[in-house]
């Protein structure tokens, strides 16, 4: 009986003590279950707000740290932007402006000097040597106190967007070195004004080369040079920045010229809101250059660039507007399908000269893959650079040539030859691109 009474005792207690470990199990999944969520939890949301604009498992990223402040930079990791360093914290309360009640002065966290609005005031007359009229504002010319010229651009102080697209340029360019991007040399942030300071590109932007009669005509070494310094620009920005980034507008009005009229991509951050279709939809770009598949899906990727420069590189050789029916003049060329493009038809009649009908073809094909309607078959832009790359080399030595005895010619033609199937295989470009995809 007793032995049955210490069976009892120890049967109850030992069910006891599995039912408090048990017990014990649970709650320590379900702390744990509410701590993971926790954690996690800020960082969906960051990712769904920045969701229409990751793509390639690479690039651009919200800065969402409220809805009214989406600041279009190349993803830093979203948990680096979920809790930013304190560094980060106050650089970015100081961009606010009005964050911190205005009490601080902003902070260069770029380490791009900050001008005083009065030598800027100087510099510029009184603002009165305007160069041209933006979006977002006029932009004048400006001799510092250096005799430093620069480009002065003035953002519209109601502008609510002006001030968000101020704060991109500034963080981005402060970054941002390449000779063929237009530099940020300082900006100014006072009397309610917010003002870029630009290195100053003498010869005007390629829009109006391309566009304004009164301009001279560019060669064809010009237009080739431009093309490739703009390639590289973007190379730079989708390759060769940590971490990359889209420009997001190119076109040929954002690339401007210097005075021996090397080309570099301008207005980083500055894409404005367009309304397309006569609906407002959110979508960032200028018409004539948006790629179709973004217009579609919302989503841009570098190949919405490739896209974009595809446009710009059409510009190049024909100098017909895209906002004025470039791409019904090219979809009339291209009718007759691949292999058979009649490239000539839509040429701009100043390149018209003999010798370099190859090349224009050569580029024209380049750009028409540019342009293709789905952005895996777009080449890369370190692709693109790198065939503007063969045809300059082609080029080079067309011109030796010219110039050697002609024991050598043989050579060199068969040399040419060469490099002529190696620029039919680069401008094919079909194998690298699913690759990457
Ligand atoms: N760094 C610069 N050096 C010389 N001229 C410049 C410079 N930046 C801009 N400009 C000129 O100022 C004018 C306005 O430029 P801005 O970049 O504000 O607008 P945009 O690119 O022409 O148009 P949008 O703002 O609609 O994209 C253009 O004519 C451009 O050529």
């Amino acid at each position: 009986m007793e032995d049955r009474a210490k069976d009892v005792i120890i049967g109850v207690t030992a069910g006891v003590a599995a039912a408090v470990v048990a017990a014990a199990c649970v709650l320590l999944a379900i702390w744990l279950y509410r701590r993971r969520a926790s954690v996690a939890a800020p960082t969906r949301s960051l990712e769904s707000s920045t969701a229409t604009l990751r793509a390639n498992g690479a690039v651009a990223a919200s800065l969402d740290f409220d809805s009214s402040v989406s600041v279009s930079v190349a993803s830093e990791s979203v948990a680096d932007w979920d809790h930013p360093p304190p560094a980060k914290r106050a650089a970015f309360w100081a961009w606010r402006g009005g964050a911190n009640n205005g009490r601080d002065p902003p902070v260069s966290v770029s380490g791009i000097p900050k001008y005083h609005y009065k030598d800027l005031q100087k510099a510029t007359t009184n603002f009165t040597t305007i160069l041209g009229q933006g979006s977002f504002g006029p932009v004048y010319k400006a001799v510092m106190a250096t005799g430093e010229v620069v480009a002065v651009k003035v953002l519209a102080s109601d502008s609510r967007q002006g001030e968000r697209e101020f704060q991109t340029e500034v963080a981005l360019l402060s970054r941002l070195h390449h000779r063929n991007l237009v530099n940020l040399v300082g900006y100014c942030v006072e009397k309610g004004q917010r003002i870029l300071i630009y290195e100053y590109m003498s010869n005007g932007s390629l829009a109006s080369l391309l566009y304004d009669n009164n301009k001279r005509s560019l060669s064809w070494q010009e237009r080739l040079q431009i093309a490739h310094d703009v390639s590289h620009g973007i190379e730079y920005l989708h390759e060769g920045a940590v971490p990359p980034v889209i420009h997001r507008d190119l076109k040929s009005a954002n690339i401007l010229l210097d005075h021996s009229m090397r080309a570099k991509v301008a207005d980083f951050g500055l894409s404005k809101e367009e309304v397309f279709d006569g609906r407002k939809s959110g979508l960032k770009g200028t018409y004539g250059y948006m790629d179709p598949d973004y217009m579609s899906t919302n989503k841009f990727t570098k190949k919405s660039d490739v896209y974009s420069f595809g446009i710009i590189l059409f510009e190049l050789i024909t100098a017909i507007n895209p906002q004025q029916g470039l791409m019904e003049y090219i979809d009339l060329a291209a009718i007759g399908g691949e292999g058979k493009v009649d490239w000539d038809e839509i040429l701009d009649k100043n390149l018209i000269v003999g010798g370099i009908a190859e090349e224009i073809r050569i580029l024209a094909d380049i750009a028409y893959r540019c342009i293709n309607k789905s952005p895996r078959k777009r080449p890369w832009i370190s692709e693109v650079t790198q065939a503007i790359s063969r045809i300059r080399q082609l080029q080079l030595m067309k011109h030796d040539t010219l110039n050697l005895p002609r024991s050598e010619t043989r050579t060199v033609l068969r040399r040419i030859e060469y490099q002529h199937v190696e620029l039919t295989d680069l401008t094919s470009m079909k194998e690298l691109t699913p690759i990457r995809a």
